[in-house]
């Protein structure tokens, strides 16, 4: 899927945009504080629902207007738009009807983003891994956002009950069969993606040959000890969750765990082959989602920051082979599309806009 025309109005700095987008590379230039990310951004809200930097709405919305608008046309024949006001209120809509959930939004929309918040799937919490698991699995297979949101239903009813100073063991007990229920099924599914996962990412991460990032190692830990159920996971933890009044073991816990040797991967990597590394990681997840939902659209803020030209050309290798479109930012024009140029068509004729003070425009493509 791809972005054939996106229009925003009120988007941080940028008051108004309508852009006619290709297939295969966009580069977005212009100096710091033009509006590069915040259009990033926009396709980004438009397809989840959220920024990516920032939980408030108001900061995204420009400065003295009431509210935002993004509007998105796909080649899939989707149209999306999202609409954010001061007041708190708002609108998502897909094909011009109300949309009853952000989840509709990314169903029509895969998107994947690399920026700097991205080395958090090495340094951040277990949520962040847990996260970027969950949304292949939740674009490989349909039946994982039901069996999630069951398992959130059953888990914030044995917290409220696990709370009460006096404990109705019945309902404990029928709280916790469901808990193992949905929470099985979620285990299971993301096992059997971990697979795919784990066998894409290392067979990317060997094409850099010598470098320690070839070393690397992903596991997936289930969120409890291994040798036990789930049943007997809760059983044996209630008198400690009773006590700190939260279910502490289950799949709500599970991580991801990227080692060299045995020692976590970010005590090892350099800032750029960290980099890499995540850029491995998500093309393995867009080439997972590909064979069902279609190709992901990339969103890559500043390609050039930490990585070197070799390291560029390679990524920029991978995107082509999984996506459909990538939006990419960068300073200056010759820098930005240098990667995109050696590959083949369409990516090798990136089209090219300049950004400066909120105001894009198109501009002749970087391979004339
Ligand atoms: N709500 C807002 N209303 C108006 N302007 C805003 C708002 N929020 C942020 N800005 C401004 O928007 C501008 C664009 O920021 P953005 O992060 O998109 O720049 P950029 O081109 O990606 O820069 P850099 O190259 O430094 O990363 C900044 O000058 C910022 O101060």
């Amino acid at each position: 899927m791809a972005v054939t025309r996106l229009a925003l109005r009120h988007f941080r700095n940028i008051t108004a945009a309508d852009l006619s987008l290709c297939a295969g590379a966009n580069l977005f230039c212009g100096p710091n504080g033009s509006g590069k990310t915040s259009l990033l951004e926009s396709v980004h809200m438009l397809a989840t629902g959220r920024s990516f930097r920032s939980r408030q709405h108001k900061s995204v919305i420009q400065e003295g207007a009431d509210g935002l608008t993004v509007f998105a046309q796909l080649d899939s024949g989707y149209s999306l738009g999202i609409e954010r006001l001061v007041d708190g209120g708002g609108r998502i809509r897909i094909n011009q009807a109300p949309a009853e959930s952000s989840s509709q939004l990314a169903s029509c929309l895969p998107l994947q983003v690399i920026n700097s918040e991205s080395f958090s799937a090495l340094d951040g919490g277990p949520g962040v891994r847990r996260r970027l698991l969950d949304w292949t699995v939740f674009h490989v297979e349909h039946s994982f956002a039901q069996a999630w949101k069951n398992y959130q239903i059953a888990l914030r009813q044995r917290n409220a009950l696990l709370r009460r100073g006096k404990i109705d063991a019945g309902l404990l007990s029928v709280w916790e069969q469901r808990l193992v229920e949905s929470g099985v099924r979620v285990d299971s599914l993301r096992r059997e993606l971990f697979k795919g996962l784990r066998s894409a990412l290392l067979s990317l991460t060997a094409e850099l040959p010598g470098s320690p990032v070839a070393r690397v190692e992903l596991s997936y830990r289930k969120g409890w000890r291994k040798e036990l159920g789930l049943l007997e996971a809760l059983q044996e933890s209630r008198d400690g969750d009773i006590a700190q009044g939260h279910t502490r073991v289950g799949p709500h816990r599970a991580d991801l765990r990227f080692t060299i040797g045995g020692e976590a991967a970010q005590n090892i990597l350099s800032r750029g082959q960290q980099k890499m590394l995540v850029c491995a990681l998500r093309t393995a997840m867009a080439e997972l989602v590909c064979n069902h939902r279609g190709r992901p659209v990339f969103l890559v803020d500043d390609l050039p920051a930490e990585l070197d030209e070799s390291n560029q050309q390679l990524f920029a290798h991978w995107v082509s082979r999984c996506a459909s479109q990538v939006l990419v930012t960068g300073i200056e024009v010759e820098a930005t599309s240098r990667p995109w140029l050696q590959l083949s068509s369409p990516w090798n004729n990136p089209r090219v806009f300049h950004v400066e003070h909120g105001c894009i425009s198109a501009e002749s493509s970087a391979a004339q």
